[in-house]
């Protein structure tokens, strides 16, 4: 029976959601956290009134709330990793007059003992699956799938959206996007749905081998087909890769002559080994990526034609990263936690400040340049959150981001300060060096030093 009004409904409110063993948040719908029950402030060792009105992702690791309270669709038991274990976790949507106005998620399990060592046993079986699944990776050669690939904005979804639709047919793909965009992350992922997911996807970097040797590394060799030849002969990655995915990389790079092999292997689905004189029938998809501006190549006859049309049946364009801000913040806290989880090293976030000046850089390596970036960051860092000083000097010197807080006093100060601190980091803290790449006379270099406290 529901409890009437004088039914100590407010008790039965407090025993269920504030003190219940279940930990209780709830986000609008933009994610910001409207409201979190004691249990879950107390497992995470919050103060409640630091959590309302955050970013549920500022509070809560890995959490999906905010996916959740966009998309309307609600995930149930769905685990995730929260304090260094495996949680179960509920997620749904809250909908008013059919709109979705946030979401409400529970936590059904914390940190406790029989929780544990259910956990250990997921954990065993995770570790478990882990070595399988990197057992058949090495074997098919695809280690990423389209859950690897980061990233909320419109652009980013709308291509995995793509990729669902153009994976499971034959038809070849051509991968178009700047260097270190995820271009291979996706050809392993349109493997990995497509219907030859259990045969080989080889890779070839067509701008890391020789020309002359690039024939016997794509089409094998006979023993004895030249001096050296190994005994036995040695298959190429056609035929390694026969009935799987053949990623030909870097395609824009290919010298002519190698070219017009491949486009006679893709029109005749027939190759000749290197001193062979036997035809073999190959059965593979391409897939292809460069950064490179096919269109200009093919107009200065430095691509053909032809093997353009054949290769571009469909593709994709990968945006790069500052054109889709949206998924800065999202990838850079992804890495963190990658990276941190390989290395070991406890460094939980990073500060509003680096996000900020991460914003305003052009990322001219996309995502690899921000692996790279965090990465040393957290090696360099000696605290749990990721600071400006502990950026490359590229990104610190392109940081235009004023903190718009206080007086513009303040934020002189505030800006000053940066600079001096700057300024003593660069000259290795020798004062009089950093006076003079700053301009300014020793006494008052002092006096400032002084007053900001960076003795
Ligand atoms: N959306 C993403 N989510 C997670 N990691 C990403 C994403 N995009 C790129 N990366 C990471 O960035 C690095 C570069 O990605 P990848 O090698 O796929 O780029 P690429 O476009 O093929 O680069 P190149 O043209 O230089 O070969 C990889 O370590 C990859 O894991």
């Amino acid at each position: 029976m529901f409890p009437q009004d004088n039914d100590y409904k407010d008790e039965i409110f407090k025993t269920v959601f504030e003190d219940a063993y279940h930990c209780f948040v709830v986000v609008d719908k933009h994610g910001f956290v409207t409201y979190m029950n004691n249990s879950y402030c107390h497992f995470l060792n919050l103060d409640k009134d630091l959590v309302i009105g955050k970013h549920v992702t500022d509070v809560i690791e890995n959490s999906r709330m905010h996916i959740v309270a966009q998309t309307g669709i609600e995930e149930i038991a769905d685990l995730q990793f929260i304090r260094g274990n495996h949680m179960v976790a509920n997620r749904i949507p809250v909908r008013s007059n059919g709109e979705i106005v946030g979401a409400v998620g529970t936590v059904l399990f914390r940190d406790t003992k029989e929780w544990m060592s259910m956990n250990s046993h997921i954990k065993d079986l995770l570790l478990e699956l882990e070595h399988y699944r990197n057992q058949q990776r090495k074997q098919h050669g695809a280690t990423y799938s389209l859950h690897d690939i980061v990233g909320s904005s419109d652009k980013m979804n709308l291509l995995k959206e793509q990729v669902k639709k153009i994976a499971t047919g034959d038809v070849s793909i051509l991968l178009r996007g700047e260097s270190g965009t995820g271009k291979e992350l996706f050809a392993h992922s349109i493997h990995h749905l497509s219907e030859r997911n259990a045969k080989p996807f080889i890779k070839v970097n067509c701008a890391a081998i020789p020309e002359h040797l690039l024939e016997s590394e794509l089409f094998g060799y006979q023993e004895g087909a030249f001096t050296g030849a190994k005994k036995g002969g040695k298959p190429g990655k056609f035929q390694l890769a026969d009935g799987g995915t053949l990623f030909l990389d870097e395609i824009g790079d290919m010298p002519l002559s190698a070219q017009v092999k491949i486009l006679r292997v893709l029109q005749e689905g027939e190759i000749e080994a290197v001193g062979s004189v036997q035809l073999e029938q190959i059965d593979v998809r391409i897939i292809a990526a460069t950064n490179q501006p096919l269109e200009a190549l093919i107009d200065k006859q430095k691509f053909r034609e032809d093997l353009f049309y054949r290769i571009n049946v469909v593709q994709l364009q990968i945006p790069p990263l500052r054109d889709r801000p949206e998924d800065i913040q999202v990838l850079a806290k992804y890495i963190l936690h990658k990276i941190t989880r390989r290395t070991g090293k406890r460094v939980t976030d990073i500060d509003e400040q680096v996000l900020s000046c991460f914003y305003s850089y052009r990322w001219p390596g996309n995502a690899r340049e921000l692996e790279n970036v965090i990465e040393s960051a957290v090696h360099l860092t000696n605290s749990e959150i990721i600071k400006m000083e502990d950026l490359p000097d590229r990104l610190q010197l392109n940081n235009h981001s004023i903190e718009l807080t206080g007086s513009l006093k303040d934020i002189v100060e505030q800006t000053e300060k940066q600079a001096i601190r700057r300024a003593l980091d660069k000259c290795s803290g020798d004062k009089i060096k950093a006076a003079e790449l700053l301009k300014v006379g020793k006494s008052s270099f002092y006096e400032k030093i002084k007053k900001y406290d960076l003795q």
